[in-house]
This record gives structure tokens, C-alpha cells and sequence, in this order.
């Protein structure tokens, strides 16, 4: 800061003064000011060309033959200042200095042998500057006093639109962040709405993720609990029987121990209702057995039992409904027989790609009641007639009226009676001449099974056209030859390149589940295997007919 002394003064050099201190609630500036010799000249500084004033008081400089004592005025304010030892020389006298301020009296002071030499009026505190070299200034333009008081900025008022120059009122304001340009504030604006649009986003997916998994688990849950009782079978009643049948209107068939009826439970749900008949001695036992088989078993390969009957006389198991029948149906046309054969209709035919999953599915079936469950279940009644076919032709083994429970490591079980279908019986159980009854005599029905798929007629009937020789031939016997002398022609209804292959499969297979003694025959688990392969290189069986051929 610089501060001009006046005119007056001898030394007409702007002086540079160090500020110490700004107040801007009082609007004063304290700057470092030594005061002269004689102190006179700080009385003629001048700020005109400054805003800032001093605070001015009024002091009368006398001059005294000797120091005067100091007296304090009682007040904030010194009365007596001594310019001691700054000396003077006024007219032609070294004298001592002492200025009196304004506001004192002089009556009070010990100034009897001085003499007056000047009033100074509207002069600097000459005190102050004395005491601690500080002279005060103030500035009341621009007036900001009330804006500090209230902590808001302050400005001219009209400070962008006024024409007047010189105007001084002020306003205050309250002071807003440094100002941002607009292209920098829009892009933060749009940041900060996309910021609150993705957090919305994620809370509200969050949300809506949240309760969806909520109702999919609940779902899950009203789904297993309905699995889960479905997995056991109902009782119901006979009333439900005739409600469920309408009456008994529409029957699918008749079977040795009753008659089928088709049936609904739900608007989704049909059901084929077997009505065992009461006139055979082993129907309540049969019952028994089927309901208490195939009430613990559950496999995709094995036809569901949804419930039964058990109401006075009657007896009666519901099953899901199949609505393709028995595989009966569609295996006397697999074959279109070659000359010496009967040559069917091949209508129902469903291809070699068809039979060979259903032949796989119906061994899957099997193994699993072998294998799949707490105790091994032996059905002893596999035949065509006991595989039925869904809306896919996925076949359900059924009917295990005559099935038998045993431990799984039981190798054997003692049988009084034959039980099964003649043709699809395997030696030992008719006869104990040729090994244990074991689960390997399931395996011989399913062979025989195989074997009438791919012949397209019942093996174990010799055929009845006496218009060939040839049509005597038993037709494992027969496919045996022709597998073993490697023949191409399987004398079989061909569509596609790969059916004499799998034709071929089917019927190796075959020959091998017909092994006559139990030993030689492949367990399920094997069969499955076999028919899984996909390349043609399974190993031709040893003739099964060795011991009765001719
Ligand atoms: N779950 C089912 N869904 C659709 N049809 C069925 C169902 N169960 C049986 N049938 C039909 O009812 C007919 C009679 O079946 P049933 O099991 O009583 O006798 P079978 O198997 O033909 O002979 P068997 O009494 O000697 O075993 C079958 O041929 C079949 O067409």
C-alpha cells in the first residue's frame, strides 16, 4: 500500500506502508506507520486520492521549557503524549514537546510553563501510532459493514446494469460456488439424472428380481408339495372310481384279471382305471402286488400307479393314462416279412430310429427295478402287451401283478408256481432243471421282447402259413443263422441306410438275453450298454439253441 504525504510536507515521495491487519466487519485497515520527528507531518498526510480516512481527533501541540510528566485521562484515550525525545526548535528555542488530545482538559494538565503552538484538527490518533507504530484507517465506501454482519457478500447494487458510475450503494448476496459453465453443468446434470436413473433402475430390478425369485421358489415349493403327495398313490373310493370313469363309459380293454376303463381326475389329468375282477382267485393278490410294487417306484420307463381301490369287493388301480396303448400294437408291423414270412400291414409301423429308443427305454425300465430301488423288483411278466406307450411313445413298463420283491443281493428266489406269459417264460422258471430264478429272467422276457420287434410277430408261435416250409421257422432261430453266416439281407422292412443296422443290434441283443442258463445272459445294466452303442461291432452270442437244435 502506498499513502501520499500532503503538499505541505517537505518530502513529496509516496511512502510505502506495510498493512498488518483488514477488518472487514469494521472496515478498518491497520497499517504500520512510524510516526516522524517532528510528528507534525503525519498530520498533513493526504488520502484524498484514497477511499480510505483516518478517524480524526483534535490535539493542540505545545511546547514546554522542560519534560512534562505523563497523565493518563482516565479514558481509553491518552490525554498527554511527550514528544520527548523528539526535540523541536521553535523560535530559536530547544524545546520539549507535549500535544494534548482534544477530548481532555486542559485545566488538568501540568502544562503551566508551556506555551501553545498549534491546533491540529482532524488529525490521526496520534496515540496509537505511538504506542504501536499502527495507524488506523477506515474506508466506508463501498459500506459492507451490515452484509458482514449478516455473512452474505456484498456489492453494488445494480452492480451489472447501472450506468452511473460512481454509484455506492451496495446489496448484499449470498455467495453461490464458483460459477460452472453451462455445457459443464448440463453434462453434470445429465450424469447426475442417469446416476439416479441407473440406481433406480438396479433398486427397482432388485426389487421386482427379489420378489419374482420370491413366487418362482414358492411355486417351486406348491410344486413339490403337489409331486410329493402325488408320488404317493390315493385311496379313493368306489363313488370316485364311478365318477372319475363316468360310469364305466369308455373301455380301453380286457385283460386276464379285469377290465380298463378310461377315466379323468382333472381337467389335465387322465387315468386308465383297471377294475380287477373278482371272480379270479389271484386278483387280491395281484392287487396287493401292484399296489405295493409300484407304489414306491417312480421312473420315466415304469407306468405310474396314481391310486387304487379298496371298497368292499371292489378293487381297482388307477394308472396315468397312455394314450398309445401296448407296444403290441405297433411291433407285428415292424417287419415287413420277407418271403418266407407273413407279410403284414406296416401301417403302424414306427420306424427302426423309434423302436430302438423304445426297445433302450423299456431296458432303462427294467434295470431300474432291478437296480433303482430299496429292493430289487422282478416283474416276471415283460412282454409287449405290459409296455405301454405315452403320447411320445415313451414307453411305461406295466402290470406287475406277478412282480416279485426281493433283496438286492439276493441272487435267487424260491418260486412255487411258473409265473408269466408262455413264449416270454425263461426256462428256469418253469423249470428248475436249468439254474435260479433271479432277475436274468427278466432278462430273458425282454430278450424275447427284442426279438418279436424285430421279427414283427410272436416268436413263439410258429408261423401258420403252410404255404411255405419256411414259415415253420422259429423266427430267433432263424435271424440267428442269417446273423451268423453274416448275412446283409434281414429280410426287414427297410426305410433308411442305418435300420439294418440297428435291426441288428436289437436282434444280437436279443440273443443274447435268450442265452438258455441264466449265467450266460447279460445283466440289464449290460443290456442298456449294448443298446447304447453306437458303433455295429457287438460280439454275436453263442448259439442259445445249441442244447434243443435239430
Ligand atoms: N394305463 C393305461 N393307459 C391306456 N391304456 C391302458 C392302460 N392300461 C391298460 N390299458 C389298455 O387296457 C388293455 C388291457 O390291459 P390289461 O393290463 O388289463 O391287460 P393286458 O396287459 O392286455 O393283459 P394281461 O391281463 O394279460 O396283462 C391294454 O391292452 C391297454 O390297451
Amino acid at each position: 500500500m502506498m499513502i501520499m504525504p500532503s503538499s505541505s510536507s517537505a518530502n513529496h515521495d509516496k511512502q510505502h506502508v506495510l498493512v498488518k491487519k483488514i477488518n472487514y466487519t469494521t472496515q478498518e485497515i491497520e497499517i504500520h506507520y512510524q510516526i516522524g520527528c517532528p510528528p507534525g507531518q503525519i498530520f498533513y498526510l493526504n488520502l484524498s486520492s484514497s477511499p480510505f480516512e483516518f478517524e480524526d481527533f483534535n490535539y493542540t501541540l505545545f511546547s514546554c521549557p522542560s519534560s512534562v510528566p505523563y497523565i493518563s485521562s482516565g479514558t481509553s484515550y491518552d490525554c498527554l503524549t511527550k514528544l520527548s525525545p523528539c526535540l523541536g526548535n521553535i523560535n530559536n528555542q530547544t524545546n520539549y514537546y507535549a500535544m494534548l488530545g482534544g477530548y481532555c482538559s486542559i485545566s488538568r494538565m501540568p502544562l503551566e510553563s508551556c506555551t501553545k503552538v498549534l491546533d491540529y484538527t482532524s488529525v490521526p490518533d496520534l496515540f496509537t501510532i505511538k504506542q504501536a507504530n499502527i495507524l488506523k484507517l477506515l474506508w466506508f465506501i463501498p459500506d459492507c459493514r451490515r452484509c458482514e454482519d449478516l455473512g452474505k457478500a456484498c456489492r453494488f447494487k445494480d452492480e451489472f446494469y447501472s450506468t452511473q458510475k460512481n454509484h455506492t450503494e451496495t446489496q448484499c448476496y449470498v455467495l453461490k460456488g464458483p460459477k460452472r459453465p453451462r455445457a459443464t453443468l448440463r453434462i453434470l446434470g445429465i450424469c447426475a439424472l442417469s446416476v439416479v436413473a441407473i440406481v433406480t433402475g438396479i433398486v427397482i430390478c432388485y426389487v421386482y428380481s427379489s420378489t419374482k425369485t420370491e413366487k418362482e421358489s414358492q411355486l417351486r415349493i406348491e410344486r413339490f408339495l403337489d409331486d410329493y403327495r402325488a408320488l404317493k398313490p390315493s385311496r379313493y373310493s368306489y363313488a370316485d372310481i364311478k365318477r372319475m370313469t363316468n360310469k364305466f363309459k369308455d373301455k380301453l380293454g380286457q385283460g386276464d384279471y379285469g377290465t380298463v376303463f378310461k377315466g379323468k381326475l382333472s381337467s389335465e389329468l387322465l387315468v386308465a382305471v383297471k377294475i380287477l375282477s373278482n371272480s379270479n382267485e389271484k386278483a387280491g393278490e395281484d392287487f396287493i402286488n401292484e399296489v405295493g410294487t409300484m407304489g414306491r417306484i417312480h421312473h420315466v420307463n415304469v407306468v405310474r400307479l396314481v391310486g387304487f381301490c379298496a371298497d368292499g369287493f371292489i378293487r381297482a388301480l388307477v394308472y396315468d393314462f397312455l394314450p398309445n396303448g401296448s407296444l403290441q400294437n405297433f411291433i407285428s408291423s415292424s417287419a415287413a416279412a420277407a418271403d418266407h414270412m407273413s407279410r403284414n400291414d406296416n401301417s403302424n409301423f414306427l420306424g427302426w430310429d423309434k423302436l430302438q429308443d423304445i426297445a433302450l427305454g423299456i431296458a432303462k425300465g427294467i434295470e431300474y427295478l432291478h437296480q433303482g430301488c430299496d429292493q430289487q423288483i422282478l416283474q416276471f411278466d415283460i412282454k409287449p402287451h405290459n409296455v405301454l406307450l405315452d403320447q411320445n411313445f415313451t414307453p411305461k413298463v406295466c402290470d406287475f401283478g406277478l412282480a416279485k420283491l426281493c433283496s438286492k443281493d439276493q441272487s435267487a428266489i424260491s418260486m412255487t408256481t411258473a409265473r408269466g406269459t408262455m413264449g416270454y417264460i425263461a426256462p428256469e422258471v418253469f423249470s428248475g432243471n436249468f439254474g435260479n430264478v433271479s432277475h436274468k429272467s427278466d432278462v430273458y422276457s425282454f430278450g424275447t421282447l427284442l426279438l418279436e420287434i424285430v421279427g414283427g410277430r410272436k416268436n413263439f408261435k410258429v408261423a401258420e402259413d403252410n404255404e411255405s416250409s419256411t414259415s415253420q421257422v422259429y423266427f430267433p432261430k432263424w435271424i440267428y443263422k442269417l446273423l451268423e453266416q453274416d448275412q446283409e439281407d434281414l429280410r426287414i422292412h427297410i426305410e433308411d441306410e442305418g435300420d439294418v443296422k440297428i435291426a441288428r443290434k436289437l436282434a444280437i441283443v436279443g440273443l443274447w438275453c435268450i442265452q438258455w442258463y441264466p449265467l450266460d445272459r447279460p445283466s440289464m445294466k449290460i443290456v442298456v450298454q449294448m443298446l447304447e452303442r453306437q458303433d455295429d461291432k457287438l460280439i454275436m452270442p453263442p448259439n442259445p439253441f445249441a442244447s434243443t437244435s435239430n
